[in-house]
């Protein structure tokens, strides 16, 4: 067995009883938080404010993803926040070095993420810079969507990559994780998986979270 996590996006719960809905996931090794501007994605979700009361109210960790423009100027502001972790679009950020530094220095792990077409070469070097990556396995901005099984082989790359690096970065997965797809993202090599509708659309989120997590950890890796 190996260590996975799951983290439940907040993006197919209730918004109108988000205190609730994050005690309903209290498995969950942190909870995704989804902020989303309607420019970089078509779709609006939450800001700094509620992100900010979100962290004061949560007994887990947040692990915020931006999916922003401009992100090299607001992304601190949600590590200062108070967020465990802050995740940045590379095709959002001018200056992704300098944001993932600005993010540690602001008191949480730095984390980029990629869409599903967006290439991880040539991103590779700065992977010291960073405490997880983050594949889109699907496209940004709604949730309920099937995995892109054609993100398989960047996350095995990924993988290798990260291994070769000899450090602790995660290797986070996002979009249509199921009990099904869940199998084959990790045999790639992923070992955070964050999951919506997979988790919030049972009638036990808290145990849904529990059944994701021991399929990934009993998945060896296979290269
Ligand atoms: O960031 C996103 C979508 O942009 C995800 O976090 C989704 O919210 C995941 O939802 P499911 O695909 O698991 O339903």
């Amino acid at each position: 067995m190996r260590t996975c996590q799951i983290n439940p996006s907040i993006l197919s719960a209730d918004f109108t009883n988000l205190e609730r809905e994050l005690t309903r996931i209290h498995t969950a090794d942190a909870v995704h938080v989804d902020v989303m501007d309607n420019h970089f994605v078509p779709n609006l979700t939450i800001g700094l404010p509620v992100v900010a009361r979100l962290n004061e109210v949560s007994e887990l960790p947040l692990d915020v993803h931006l999916m922003i423009s401009d992100v090299d100027r607001w992304g601190p502001g949600y590590a200062e926040a108070g967020a465990a972790s802050v995740t940045f679009h590379a095709e959002a950020s001018a200056a992704p070095v300098k944001l993932a530094r600005d993010l540690r220095a602001a008191g949480s792990r730095a984390a980029m993420a990629l869409r599903p077409a967006t290439p991880i070469e040539p991103y590779l070097d700065m992977l010291p810079e960073l405490d997880m990556v983050l594949l889109m396995t699907v496209e940004p901005g709604f949730g309920g969507q099937a995995f892109l099984d054609l993100v398989l082989p960047k996350i095995r790359r990924a993988r290798k990559a990260i291994d070769g690096t000899g450090l602790p970065i995660a290797l986070q997965v996002d979009g249509g994780v199921t009990r099904e797809t869940i199998l084959r993202a990790a045999e790639a090599g992923a070992d955070v998986f964050v999951a919506g509708s997979s988790v919030y659309g049972t009638a036990d989120p808290a145990e849904a979270v529990v059944t994701l997590r021991n399929l990934a950890a009993a998945t060896p890796v296979s290269m």
